[in-house]
């Protein structure tokens, strides 16, 4: 393909992701498999301009506006590649000039479009005009529900959501040291250092296909953020215990909470979505566990979670919520989230928290746990159980990790232990 068809299909698959209200990498690849003359390296480049587009999508926008033009795939796509890529006018004409245009080519620059493309000439992305939402690339209503969680960190925080995640692995100790997985991957030329919070993370240099590895499909390590590896360190299982993984998702934490249990006990791993339980079924079927019981959570299982009142030493509830402490791997899922919808997660954490209270016996703990930096989803949530829930004692009241200062994406992680 020529550089100009490139663009061409960035620009569509920023149009396909605006139009959709699916996560953005999901509609990059139906879009690229619908694309069969595309070759590898063309899907990189269509991606690699999109995904640049969509991580500084308000700065770009605010540049366009003041160009005043209407800030659209293509007109933002053309800023991206004079003030981030920082290529000529000529250049940038360049690419709209096949004659005749391909199938694929893009259609000519308008006059306006020159224009743009003129004024940008040696601007750069940032610039002192811009409020902290644009700058930091959040909705305008973020930085000041963010505020009173993080204090004088604000910007240092919202600056590292800004950054790419780095890839982290957890060693499965059903099956390796963190040493003899360094050396597995070492074998495989990647190169891995062990985390500095969880004794069991590796944080990888560069981001190699770490799927493809033999170390990955024996299941010696799965891909975690040492965050989430700290969730299910905190929750302190042992050996034996009876535990409950009442919002299991694909089961990241459950095959972390399986090997601290080395496979012993009993761990039951629940969600309401049937497909991504399959999903935890293929990865603990991988990891070599055998102590989970997966359950789609439906009136049945309802019924049956209802008999086991006050009979798991643990319940660790992973809430669905707002997802704010992962914007580093989802560029555009920071547009997607409304307050409408914060407030409907909180009922959801509310009535979550609910149910699991009644499940833990006494002298067990209940873990709640977000991806959140909203206080509302985390700080204010135990505040409300606490104060309702006599009989529960916080043994740790919320441990906050932050991207900026722990290198990790973004959690809330309290542990309450029931006294009666
Ligand atoms: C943060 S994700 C869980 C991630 C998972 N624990 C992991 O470590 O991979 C939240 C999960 O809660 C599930 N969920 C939403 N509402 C629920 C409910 N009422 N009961 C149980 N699970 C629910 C969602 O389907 C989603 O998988």
């Amino acid at each position: 393909m020529t550089p100009g068809a490139r663009f061409q299909e960035a620009v569509a698959l920023l149009g396909a992701i605006a139009a959709s209200d699916r996560p953005a990498d999901g509609v990059a690849s139906a879009f690229v498999r619908a694309r069969r003359y595309m070759g590898s390296k063309d899907r990189r480049a269509v991606t690699s301009l999109a995904w640049g587009v969509l991580r500084c999508r308000a700065r770009l926008t605010w540049h366009v506006e003041r160009c005043d033009l209407t800030p659209t795939p293509r007109s933002l796509a053309l800023a991206y590649l004079v003030v981030v890529e920082g290529q000529s006018a000529a250049t940038v004409r360049a690419l709209f000039a096949a004659s005749p245009p391909g199938p694929h080519d893009p259609s000519p620059l308008t006059v306006p479009e020159s224009g743009l493309v003129m004024a940008l000439q040696g601007k750069s992305l940032e610039d002192r005009g811009m409020r902290a939402s644009v700058r930091y690339e959040v909705p305008v209503w973020i930085p000041e529900r963010l505020a009173p969680a993080l204090g004088e960190a604000l910007h240092a925080e919202l600056e590292a959501l800004l950054a790419e995640a780095p890839v982290d692995l957890r060693v499965n100790t059903l099956k390796a040291t963190r040493d003899a997985a360094v050396r597995a991957l070492a074998d495989e030329g990647i190169s891995a250092t062990p985390g500095s919070l969880s004794p069991l993370s590796l944080r990888l240099e560069g981001r190699p296909h770490v799927a493809a590895t033999r170390a990955f499909q024996d299941g010696l390590v799965e891909v975690q953020d040492e965050g989430s590896q700290l969730v299910a360190l905190m929750a302190e299982v042992t050996p034996g215990m009876a535990v409950l993984d009442l919002c299991a998702g694909a089961g990241g934490k459950t095959l972390a909470l399986a090997a601290a249990m080395e496979n012993k006990g009993s761990l039951i791993a629940t969600d309401v979505s049937a497909g991504r339980l399959e999903r935890a079924r293929v990865r603990l079927h991988r990891a070599g566990v055998h102590n989970v019981t997966c359950r789609v959570l439906d009136a049945e299982t309802s019924r049956w979670l209802k008999r086991r009142k006050g009979s798991f030493d643990r319940v660790l509830i992973d809430a669905p919520c707002s997802g704010t402490g992962t914007w580093r791997r989802n560029p555009d899922a920071r547009w997607r989230l409304t307050p409408e919808r914060v407030q409907a997660l909180v009922a959801e954490q509310a009535g979550l928290l609910e149910r699991g209270a009644g499940l833990v016996k006494p002298g067990g703990r209940l873990v709640y746990a977000t991806c959140s930096l909203l206080p509302e989803e985390n700080e204010d949530r135990i505040t409300a159980f606490l104060s309702a829930h006599p009989e529960y004692e916080p043994t740790n009241k919320g441990r906050r990790l932050l991207p900026g200062r722990d290198g990790t994406d973004g959690f809330f992680i309290a542990v309450l232990t029931r006294s009666s």
